[in-house]
Formats: C-alpha cells, sequence, structure tokens
C-alpha cells in the first residue's frame, strides 16, 4: 500500500487558502501547511511533499530565488498561483519546467482536477516520474486557457513521460516549436540540451554534415571536426522543424537513424550512437506531402510515434485577447510603459481569425506598440487585408524618431507575414540572403520579440 501522497500549501490569500482547503481534491492529501513567518522553500524541503500549492506575493520571495537551484525543483510538482505581472523569477521556474503558473482570477475547479490527476499517479506509481503537471493558464513555456490548449497540455504531458518520437502537425504560427520545446523542459531529458534545426533552410551539400558531422579532411573547406545535430543534441532533444522540407533522397538517411540509433560523421571510420528524441514538425497537410512524394511514408512513421496536432489560434476560444494581453503586458513590463488596448482593438482581436496564429498576434501587438502612445487602437493592429492594410501604412506613414531597427523589423515582418511565413520569398523580396534572414528571426526571438 503506497502512503497518502502530501501536499504543501503556502497560500497568504484567506478566501484562495479558504477556497483551497475546503476542496475535496486537497483534503484527500497528507496537509502540511507553511508556518507564514518562515522561508517556505524549507518547510518545504523538510517536508518532502508530493505537490505544492505555492501563492506568489513579491517578487523579493527568497524562497522562490532559491527554488531555481533548489533539487525540490525535479522532486515535487509545483502550481504557483500568482496575480498575473510579469514576474522574471516565475519565467525562469517556467522555463525549468517547474509545472503549472495559475493567474488570477483562479479557477479552483481547474485546479481541483490537476490534484486529482497527481493524486491518482503519487497513489499509484512507486517513483516521482516527472516534474511536470496538468493543464492550465501556462504549461511549460505555452500560454493559452482555452480547452483546446488543455487538451493539448496534457497531450505534451503524456508523451513527456515516454521516450517516444513526436510529430507535431500544425498551421505556420501555432507555436509548434514552443510545444517541442516545452516537452523538453517537462521531460526526463530536461538537463540535456534542445536543438533546434530547420530543415528547409538545410543546403543540400551541407545537409550530411549539418545532421551528422564531419571530420577533418572530409571534404574542401573541411578545416577541422565539426559535431552535427545528433551529436549536439546527445542525452536531450533534437528538434526537426519543417522536416517535410528536407530533400527526399536525405529523408532515407534519417530513417536509417532512426531504426539502427546510429549514424557516421561524413568521412569518418566509425559509427557513432545516438542517444535523442526526436520531436518533428510540419505545417504541410501530411496526406498531400506523402501522395506527392514530398515526404517519404515510411519516415513518418518512424517519426509519428505520438502525432500531436496544434490547434489553430481561431479554434482557442478566447486566447487571442488573453494572448495579445500577455504580449503587451511582457512589453510594458520591458518599457516601463503602461500602453493598454482600447475596448474596440480587443473587439478587433477576438473577431479577426489570425491565419498567422499566435506569431501574426504577436507581430500585430508588437506593431500596434510601437505605433501607439498610450491606447492601442484597432487601427493600430494588422488589419484585414492586403489593400486595407497599404491604405492604413499610407495614412500613417513612419513616425518621426522610429528607431532604424524597429523599422527594419516591421518591414521583415509584415513582409513575412505577407508571404505567409515563406522565409525563402521573403529573403527575396528583401533582398537578403535567406541565411540572414533567419539570424534576424533568431535575434528578434531571443530578445523575446517574436
Ligand atoms: N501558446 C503560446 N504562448 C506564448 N507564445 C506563443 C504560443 N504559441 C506561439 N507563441 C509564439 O508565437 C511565435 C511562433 O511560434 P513558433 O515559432 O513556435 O510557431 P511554429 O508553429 O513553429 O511556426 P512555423 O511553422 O512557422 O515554424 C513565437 O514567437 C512563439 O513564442
Amino acid at each position: 500500500m503506497m502512503p497518502t501522497p502530501k501536499l504543501f500549501l503556502h497560500i497568504q490569500d484567506p478566501s484562495l487558502a479558504s477556497s483551497l482547503l475546503s476542496n475535496k481534491s486537497v483534503r484527500q492529501y497528507e496537509l502540511n501547511i507553511s508556518h507564514q513567518n518562515e522561508g517556505w522553500l524549507e518547510q518545504l524541503e523538510a517536508a518532502q511533499c508530493d505537490v505544492a500549492l505555492i501563492e506568489v506575493g513579491s517578487l523579493q520571495d527568497s524562497s522562490l530565488k532559491a527554488l531555481v537551484n533548489s533539487p525540490i525543483l525535479y522532486q515535487t510538482e509545483f502550481l504557483f498561483f500568482s496575480q498575473g505581472g510579469p514576474d522574471p523569477l516565475l519565467d525562469n521556474l517556467m522555463h525549468k519546467g517547474a509545472g503549472f503558473h495559475y493567474r488570477a482570477p483562479f479557477n479552483v475547479t481547474l485546479v481541483a482536477s490537476s490534484l486529482e490527476e497527481f493524486f491518482c499517479e503519487k497513489k499509484h506509481t512507486k517513483s516521482l516520474v516527472s516534474t511536470q503537471n496538468s493543464y492550465l493558464d501556462q504549461f511549460g513555456l505555452l500560454v493559452g486557457s482555452s480547452t483546446a490548449m488543455h487538451a493539448l497540455y496534457r497531450t505534451i504531458r503524456k508523451v513527456a513521460v515516454t521516450k517516444a518520437n513526436a510529430f507535431i502537425m500544425g498551421e505556420s504560427g501555432t507555436g509548434k516549436e514552443l510545444i517541442a520545446n516545452t516537452l523538453h523542459v517537462v521531460s526526463q531529458r530536461a538537463e540535456g540540451p534542445f536543438v533546434a534545426i530547420n530543415c528547409g533552410a538545410l543546403s543540400p551539400e551541407l545537409i550530411d554534415s549539418e545532421l551528422f558531422g564531419h571530420v577533418k579532411g572530409a571534404f574542401t573547406g573541411a578545416h577541422k571536426n565539426h559535431q552535427g545535430v545528433f551529436e549536439q543534441a546527445e542525452g536531450g532533444t533534437l528538434f526537426l522543424d519543417e522536416v517535410t522540407e528536407m530533400p527526399y533522397e536525405h529523408q532515407v538517411k534519417l530513417l536509417r537513424v532512426l531504426e539502427s540509433g546510429e549514424y557516421k560523421p561524413v568521412g569518418a571510420q566509425y559509427v557513432k550512437t545516438a542517444n535523442v528524441r526526436i520531436i518533428a514538425a510540419t505545417n504541410r497537410v501530411l496526406s498531400d506531402a506523402i501522395r506527392d512524394d514530398v515526404f517519404r511514408e515510411d519516415l513518418y512513421f518512424r517519426l509519428a510515434q505520438f502525432p500531436i496536432m496544434v490547434p489553430t489560434l481561431r479554434d482557442r476560444e478566447g486566447d487571442a485577447c488573453g494572448l495579445a494581453q500577455h504580449f503587451l503586458a511582457y512589453r510594458n513590463a520591458q518599457e516601463d510603459k503602461h500602453k493598454q488596448f482600447s475596448p474596440q482593438s480587443l473587439d478587433r482581436i477576438s473577431r479577426y481569425t489570425w491565419p498567422g496564429n499566435v506569431r501574426e498576434l504577436k507581430h500585430a501587438v508588437e506593431r500596434a506598440y510601437i505605433l501607439a502612445d498610450e491606447i492601442i487602437d484597432p487601427d493600430h493592429l494588422i488589419s484585414h487585408d492586403l489593400n486595407d492594410q497599404v491604405e492604413i501604412d499610407e495614412s500613417a506613414g513612419i513616425p518621426v524618431g522610429m528607431r532604424l531597427d524597429d523599422m527594419e523589423k516591421i518591414a521583415i515582418l509584415k513582409t513575412l507575414k505577407n508571404n505567409d511565413g515563406n522565409r525563402t520569398d521573403t529573403a527575396n523580396q528583401l533582398g537578403i540572403s535567406i541565411k540572414t534572414l533567419y539570424n534576424k528571426l533568431d535575434k528578434y526571438e531571443n530578445i523575446g520579440f517574436l
């Protein structure tokens, strides 16, 4: 008989505490309630609980700071509760796969269903399997509270504890890379590397070397040994984005590695054994790609041990407005500003269909943020069709004093949008190389612009 799972509660808000304490999903645990006058992390470390419900009150919370480096982070399921203000410390914890972050107003029913799930797991499994939790406002790196996102979180959670490869399918901009990254951070490989490669951007001559590496002297210009992505991702996760864009004849090489677990760097006399989880993604309709001989069916079956379908933004009821507010809050926090959406803007956001999904929404918020002084009006947001857009651009012009790099970002992101995310056409139209385009997009991603 397994012992009763233990729950640690550090909640100051009396009404939240009482609604949690009166809930039967909470009461079925052996309860440990924090003493408010001491650091909760020490108490939690001493109590060795399975689940911890932590209200994040102030940014100065020293226990929260210490948690980042505590082994407890990987032993306990965390459910954080906050008022929703951007908090870098909490973000850092979420990036490490700490669990769930619930933002006010709290839905105790959803909290209860997560707790039910943990309870059953702890009761019936011998070891603590993972660091991730169930579905809610934020899961890993993903934000969204719609039913569709809850279902996605549950799927990710299920795949994460297995060794299976996963295949993520969804329209451009739905967050496939973020999903892959989340799957990594909540898996037992979280301590290992997460390496992402865009198969559509690999030049056919260098593809073998990019994937499997090469040894010095393997070909002209191979001045030293080079690690391929399989080696870079050793012990972790390899994300093959736009896998259907890999040249057909190279797909068979990938298939061989997946079948045998072995690969040979270009020019090497030896083979290496790969220890990586592969997550592949595409925004193509797979049945078409297979029918048209763009993508090998046998490779699909190898990769898709766990297919993950990503909902479009229009299928995530309420999330478009929520995400817009989320992106704006982060931008405001970065710049120490208090820009707001007008009610008309929020209405426009909720009615628009977002064909470019979350990426388009994020760019629209970013663009509006730059153009608006205090209040973001519908005209600041990207308009429905091209004609409409050109008209707005001409009348709005370029604000005096706009930073050149901001202008560059807008030009790049708008061209990308007009090309439905096609990077080759975008680079051609902008007169830059595809590599430069990738570098710039990576830079925006790193500074939180994308
Ligand atoms: N649920 C989400 N929460 C927060 N940000 C998100 C979410 N989904 C997507 N994003 C953001 O939207 C942008 C696009 O996401 P991502 O690159 O993962 O999409 P994708 O589906 O891989 O796109 P593509 O198919 O074009 O490669 C990124 O900036 C990402 O951070």
